[in-house]
This record gives structure tokens, sequence and C-alpha cells, in this order.
């Protein structure tokens, strides 16, 4: 049985039946055993041939080939699978020779859909590597990337590689991920030619953390407080269920500013971990080459997952109609394949998908204003009992006075030196 996951509990799906519970868990808590199963894995998964996808490598106007009898499919491995149905819901649509190809599509980000596409596309990677390693028991861990520190902690030799001493973008040697090639990079080809990513493997994987000196703000990852905020907004999808949506979680999950407001030169959580990268990690239709992609994208889903479960998942703000193509709710995710909606991806995992992440969630900080309405309030709430108290005190200490002091009491018999006379009357006279 796989390490990573600890199969503790099981739940029942909707018939009823019980399915076995996998945890994803923390990456950096895996023991040096467990960490070297899981980077043997990935190598495995990106050595082997998928079992029952291949893949398309020209459109359907020349899917059988220049002589029209050549059907343009290829063999491709479990991981340059999961690489590519991430370009393909990417890539530009060419529109002609000679004709500048329209970037305008992705079915994957910048609309309600990217939550529950990547959500689909890590269970198909998580179940095709359960069945190459025959272990139903294999789970995906977790990188919690929202440290705010400039350091990428999980770049370490026995998990995704540390940075190599010769070259700051490239990995270490001492990692098997030095080893991979990338697929999907010939961009000029898809949009010149209007070829598809094929299954050809190119140069080596590029990853410099923090590195991006033209760019501070990407210099740091997200801050702990950031998915404290995110978690917060309330709507799941705004209109125009687009990059520039307001108050919506999708938005700021996907990394626009954490208050759910829209500034273009804003980056964090999901996107500023991307751009944090620096190399393949952050161009959109290469990025799932380096396998950071997928610790990114399980923390990613864990926080959607979260979400889910606090606003107890209202799918009303997920549209039905005027989202980007392929957005909408009822939509077939592209290029999924058998299809599946967002729909069906919008349901808590551990009730519904068979899994849950082990996450300690940051608490939401106060902001200034918070802390000083707190402050006035506590101040006038000191000033009230300190009122209360001291006339209490007072009122309590006459009472006291009064019971002391009989003397004081109106009734009493002022002294008018009656008992010396009386006393003077029983002495005899002398
Ligand atoms: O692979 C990705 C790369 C990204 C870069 C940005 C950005 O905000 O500039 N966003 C990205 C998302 C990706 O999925």
């Amino acid at each position: 049985m796989g390490k990573e996951a600890v199969v503790a509990k099981s739940s029942p799906d909707a018939c009823g039946h019980l399915i076995a519970m996998l945890f994803r868990r923390n990456l950096l808590d895996f023991s040096a055993e467990e960490r070297s199963h899981f980077v043997q894995a990935l190598d495995l998964a990106k050595r082997t041939t998928h079992p029952q996808y291949v893949i398309a490598t020209r459109r359907s106007e020349e899917i059988l080939g220049d002589d029209g009898n050549t059907p343009q499919f290829e063999n491709i491995s479990i991981y340059n699978y999961f690489v590519w149905t991430h370009y393909y819901s990417v890539k530009k649509t060419f529109l002609g020779p000679g004709q500048e190809s329209f970037g305008e599509v992705d079915f994957s980000h910048e609309g309600p859909a990217f939550l529950t596409w990547h959500r689909f596309h890590l269970l198909q990677l998580e179940k095709d590597m359960q069945d190459m390693l025959q272990d139903p028991s294999f789970a995906l861990p977790y990188w919690d990337f929202a440290t705010g520190k400039n350091v990428c902690d999980v770049c370490t030799d026995d998990l995704m590689g540390a940075r190599s001493s010769w070259d700051p973008a490239a990995i270490s040697s001492n990692s098997v991920f030095s080893q991979w090639r990338v697929v999907c990079e010939s961009l000029e080809d898809y949009d010149t030619r209007g070829t598809l990513c094929n299954s050809t493997e190119g140069g080596p994987i590029r990853r410099n953390p923090a590195g991006n000196v033209a760019r501070p703000t990407v210099q740091r990852l997200p801050a702990p407080q950031d998915v404290a905020q995110c978690l917060e907004v309330g709507s799941f999808d705004t209109p125009p269920f687009y990059s520039n949506s307001t108050d919506s979680f999708r938005n700021t999950v996907e990394g626009n500013d954490p208050m759910g407001r829209y500034d273009p030169a804003v980056r964090s959580l999901h996107n500023l971990a991307h751009l944090f990268l620096n190399g393949t990690g952050g161009q959109t239709h290469l990025s799932p080459n380096d396998p950071i992609f997928v610790l990114l994208h399980t923390f990613t889903d864990a926080v959607f997952d979260e979400w889910l479960r606090r606003h107890d998942a209202d799918i009303s703000t997920f549209p039905l109609e005027n989202a980007p193509i392929g957005h909408n709710r009822q939509f077939n995710m592209v290029p999924f394949w058998p299809p599946v909606t967002s729909t069906e991806m919008f349901v808590t995992a551990a009730d519904n998908l068979g899994y849950t992440y082990e996450v300690q969630w940051p608490s939401q900080n106060f902001s200034i204003s918070e802390i000083v309405t707190i402050a006035v309030v506590a101040a006038l709430g000191l000033v009230g009992l300190i009122f209360l108290g001291t006339s209490y005190l007072i009122r309590a200490r006459s009472k006291m006075d009064e019971a002391n002091q009989p003397l004081l009491i109106d009734q009493y018999q002022p002294y008018d030196g009656g008992y010396e006379k009386a006393q003077n009357a029983t002495q005899p006279m002398v």
C-alpha cells in the first residue's frame, strides 16, 4: 500500500455505497520514505504510456493527415497527457494561414469553471496514478504555498528539486526532475501552422523561484491572510464571470486582489504562486510540465473545498449562461473525456468525491478599522464598568458607614450628660 494516503474512514456515496476516503496531505509532512515514493510515482507516470488515451496532434480539419488516410493521433505518457489536456484547454484558436491566432478562448481559466476544471484535471491524474501503481489509496499531496515567504519550501532534492548550483533557473542534478523534458513548447508551430502539441519532448523544466527581478511583486508568495480573506468572499462568482469580476470567490482565489477587487497589476494566491515559480510553471500553455503544478493546484482545490464547506455549496452564483465559452454550469469541460460538467465538480469533496484535505486554515486577522472599532467599544465598555463599579462602591461604603457608626443615626439620643447625671445620682455624697 502507498504511504501517501491513510484510508482511515469511509463515507457513503450518492447511492449509499461506502467509499474509502483519501486524505490529501501536506507534502512537507511526508516522511523520507513517503517523499521518495511520491517522487518516484510521478517519475513513473512521466515514463508510462497512458493505457487509455491517445492525443490528437492535428485539428479536426486535418485529423486524417495530408493523404486523408493517416489518423493524426499519438500515444502519450500518463503525466504528459495531464500536460496536454491543460495545453489544449488554453490553446489559441487557429484562424487560417497568415492570420493571427485568436487568444481569447480559455476553457480552464478566467471564468467560473477555473476551480471545477482543475479539480477534475487532478482527479483524472490521481486515478491514472492509482491504476498505474495498482494502489487505490494513492492520494496527491498539496503544497501550502501561502507562506508569505520568498522561498520555495518544496524545492528540495528529496521533493520537487532544489535550485541547481550552476544555473539559477535550472533544477539540481540530484533531483530526478532535472531529467524531465517538457512537451507543448512549440507555440510558434501551433499558432502559425495550426498544429497541436504532440508527445515530442523538448527542453528541461525551467524554474527560478522568486527570481523575477523585473517584477518585484511576484518575488514573494501569497500570505496566510490572503487565504483567510479569500474564504470570506460570499459569492462564488459575479458578472461578467471573468478576470475583472469583483467580490467573486473564484476570481479572488484564481489570483486577483484578495478582497475581490480587480486590479490588473495585482497577482495573488494561485496566479501569484504560478508567477513566483518564474519559468515553465508560470506559462499557461506549459505550466503542468513542472510537477509543482500538481501541488499548487491541490492546495487551490483545498481552498475551494473549504469555501464549499463554509458557504454550504450554493451553486446559484455559478452561471447557467452568460459565462465565457465553456464556463457555464452545464457545459462539458474541454477537453475531458468522458464528458463532465462543472455542476458535477461543485460539491464538497469528502461527501461526494471520496477525498478530503488535512489543512490548518489561517484565521482572519482584524483590519485597522476593525481594530479601532473594537478598541473604542472596549474603552466605552470599560468606562461604563468603572462608572457602575464606582457608584456601587460609594453606595456600599455609605451604607457601611451608617451601620458602623450608630451614633450618627438620627433616632439615637444625642449626648446630653444624662448618663453622668444618673451616675452621680447613685454615688453617695461624701
Ligand atoms: O499556468 C498558469 C500560468 C499563469 C500565469 C498567470 C498570470 O496571472 O500571469 N496565471 C497563470 C495561470 C496558470 O494556470
